[in-house]
């Protein structure tokens, strides 16, 4: 796929994808995943990343594909940005089989609270074995459905966790986005981050005539929504905002007021 890079050669781990932004060289990207990013990545997540890039498509109802997960060198970022955050409740929209989730569930104190939501429990359950085995279980509160409605129901009849959240990531159906951001917006504290993955989109978001976009369907599928919700924040007065472009792109928003 556009975007990818496929054998990243790493000793003792199968042919893996990557997901990475297409303006990144891929001997660039490889060159940080394996000089910075394996050597310190812990054995837990190594283990996960490894589950998740083997095909189980034999198991009905569960798809794996290792480029759905979040890239180890944005985990390797945002595991340090939670830390001098002192981060300890966070939400995360979009665990699959939960790489991202596990790495926010090691950086925070042993008594931090993690509400995870996915539409899909199977993959969730594949990585929980994962989770148990680093002693994070605890920390993860998963809910399974639609994100929209659970994230509303946590506004209103939960209404403590308006500005509760340190750390919010979200990663999941991008045409949503602007939706979740205008909900989650609320949910993290004043000085918290939320993280938006994928905001370059493989380098879509660049392409500007269909002669330039050589990119499969479901990728141009979300390109607007991602193009109309990156000019979004831009324009809102409610966050500061950081779009580093690691992997597929990161758009980092500190809640102002
Ligand atoms: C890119 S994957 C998340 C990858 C994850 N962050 C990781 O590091 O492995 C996107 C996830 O969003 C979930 N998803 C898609 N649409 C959703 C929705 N409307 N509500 C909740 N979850 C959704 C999918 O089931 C999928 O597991």
């Amino acid at each position: 796929m556009a975007g990818s890079s496929e054998g990243v050669g790493e000793k003792g781990l199968p042919q893996i994808l990557e997901r990475r932004c297409i303006l990144q060289s891929e001997a660039l990207y490889q060159y940080i995943l394996e000089t910075s990013v394996y050597p310190r990545e812990p054995e837990v997540l190594k283990e996960l990343r490894q589950l998740t890039a083997t095909d189980h498509r034999q198991v009905p109802a569960i798809r794996f594909w290792n480029a759905m997960a979040t890239s180890p060198d944005e985990m390797q970022f945002l595991s340090m940005l939670l830390k001098l955050m002192n981060a300890k409740k966070t939400l995360e929209v979009g665990v699959y089989t939960g790489y991202s989730l596990l790495a926010t569930a090691l950086s925070l104190p042993h008594d931090g609270e993690i509400i995870a939501i996915d539409i899909n429990r199977k993959n969730f359950e594949l990585g929980l074995p994962f989770f148990e085995k680093a002693g994070v279980a605890h920390k993860v509160d998963f809910r399974e459905g639609r994100a929209l409605p659970i994230l509303d129901d946590l506004m209103t009849k939960e209404e403590k966790y308006k500005g509760w959240f340190d750390f919010v990531f979200v990663d999941a159906d991008k045409s949503n986005y602007m939706n979740y951001h205008n909900r989650v917006v609320e949910m993290v504290r004043v000085g918290g981050i939320i993280g938006y993955d994928n905001t370059l989109w493989n380098g879509s978001v660049v392409a500007k005539a269909m002669a330039e976009r050589p990119f499969p369907y479901y990728i141009m599928e979300c390109r607007d929504a991602i193009l109309e919700f990156n000019a979004y924040l831009a324009a809102d007065p409610r966050v500061e905002i950081c779009h580093v472009s690691i992997a597929d792109g990161l758009t980092l928003c500190r809640r102002l007021n």
